[in-house]
């Protein structure tokens, strides 16, 4: 019998990810290729992605159904299959009899009869529990190593993020009780917001209507549309430019920088590390009608190709490739606003590439450190006095979010804090931010775990 190709395609791109591919730009190709489309292609989406993320939990349970081989000598492809075949059981609602012909069929014609009969019996022990009998066993087992292997192990999360998440909750004044929430947000593919940049909001609501898309508005920023349903890609002010997806953490970043109150001049604004351009374009927007120009630095070439196609509708940004460091010092106390939206590990945009977490290490934060510092420091230089910074991050980890702001504040001529602009969002969404650092979670605002810190130069 041959195999099902849209699992095949999933396969595939699984192995491709082993070696190093991102799921995102490997999946469209393979899809492609294997000619699989409709139905076959949100399946094989799905499994693909669920699969990626949920792979921690599925290992630590193959891992019990293996009688006694050891997890790390089995042939990684029939790793890969037995990962599959347990999504499809345990995280999607494959009936089990199909599941499992299907699981054992791919091993069977991908790697041969003997591999089938392993695959067989593991499926079978894996589909003799449900989800919640296997937290239990994963509890039992795991017991010595403490609760965040536990944790890890149950939603599919490496233990040093959850150590990392812990810190970041308490210094937000959330508590520990929390992370299995932000652990389950992690979980669910990011929603897909989009900003309306060079037409009106009700233009991109008629084209999303018109690519058949089902929309909503966001949940933080009353101007996002959130979209339900629908491939952004077949909407006209999508592929235009005139309108761009782009998390409403990022839009709201976006507004605090051209929205802070300001005293004095207000007509050079300065986008230090702008590739691929989301940030650059929504204060393109936002300062379309005030007089400004925008210079949008990044250090990259190909990234910088990148904000000018986000820019292109907008005739008010200046491009300029280098190193944001350096352009401080060639143009010292210029600007009126900067954002500097620094290198980070990226923690807290899980959601968004299944397979991060599993590359990512617990030294990624420690090995931004010094870049961060410098470009904010970079960036104060680069304000007039009274000038504005907004530094931000796409990570929670307070390694590269408080510690770096705090550890600047204390070496350079910072006037103030300012406070995050909450009549920006919809009423109520930021009433448990306190202080003037801005941490947003997938959990509660439904956002990447987004941070801002809205800086007064002296
Ligand atoms: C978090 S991303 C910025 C995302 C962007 N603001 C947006 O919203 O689309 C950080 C960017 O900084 C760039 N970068 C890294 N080091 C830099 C440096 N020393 N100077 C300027 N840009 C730098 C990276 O290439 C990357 O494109």
């Amino acid at each position: 019998m041959q195999s099902d190709p849209a699992r095949v395609v999933a396969l595939d791109v699984l192995e491709q990810v082993r070696d190093g591919a991102y799921a995102n730009i490997a999946l469209p190709a393979t899809l492609r290729r294997a000619d699989v489309r409709g139905r076959g292609r949100g399946f094989a989406t799905n499994l693909t992605y669920g699969t990626l993320r949920m792979q921690g939990r599925w290992d630590a349970i193959i891992s019990q159904c293996v009688q006694g081989r050891p997890f790390d000598e089995i042939d990684p492809l029939v790793v890969d299959i037995l990962r599959l075949g347990a999504h499809q059981i345990l995280g999607l609602d494959v009936p089990i009899h199909a599941a499992m012909n299907e699981t054992v069929n791919l091993a069977r014609n991908e790697v041969g009869s003997g591999a089938s009969g392993f695959v067989n019996a593991v499926m079978h022990r894996i589909s003799e529990r449900t989800n919640e009998e296997w937290d239990q066993v994963l509890a039992e087992v795991l017991g010595d190593e403490g609760p965040h292997a536990i944790l890890g192990a149950q939603t599919s999360h490496p233990a040093w993020i959850l150590d990392v998440y812990e810190k970041s909750l308490e210094a937000s004044g959330r508590t520990t009780e929390d992370l299995g929430d932000l652990l389950a947000a992690n979980n669910e593919p990011a929603r897909v917001a989009i900003s309306a940049r060079a037409v009106s909001r009700e233009t991109v609501l008629a084209d999303a209507e018109e690519a058949r898309a089902v929309t909503t508005d966001g949940v933080l920023m009353p101007e996002a549309i959130v979209l339900e349903k629908g491939n952004p890609g077949r909407m006209r002010s999508i592929r235009d430019h005139s309108a761009g997806v782009q998390d409403e953490g990022s839009q709201l970043v976006a507004y605090l920088t051209a929205g802070a109150p300001l005293e004095g001049s207000d007509s050079e604004w300065l986008d230090m590390c702008a590739g691929p351009g989301g940030k650059t374009a929504t204060l393109a927007m936002l300062a379309a009608d005030r007089d400004v120009t925008i210079f949008a630095n990044e250090l990259h070439g190909h990234r910088l190709d990148l904000v000018a196609d986000a820019v292109d509708p907008f005739d008010n940004v200046v491009l300029r490739e280098g190193d944001g460091r350096t352009l401080a010092k060639e143009e010292p106390g210029r600007f009126d606003r900067v954002l500097v939206d620094v290198p980070c590990s990226g923690i807290g945009a899980l959601r968004r590439r299944p397979e991060a977490r599993w590359r990512k290490t617990v030294e990624d934060a420690e090995g931004m450190r010094e870049l961060q510092i410098g470009l904010l420091e970079a960036a104060l230089d680069a304000a007039r006095p009274g000038g504005l910074v907004c530094y931000s991050t796409c990570s929670p980890d307070v390694r590269e979010t408080r510690e770096i702001v705090d550890t600047v504040r204390d070496r350079v001529d910072v006037l103030d804090t300012v406070e995050i602009g909450k009549d920006m969002v919809v009423p109520g969404t930021l009433d448990s931010i306190t202080g003037p650092y801005m941490q947003l979670w997938p959990d509660m605002h439904d956002t990447d775990a987004m941070f801002a810190a809205l800086l007064i130069k002296k």
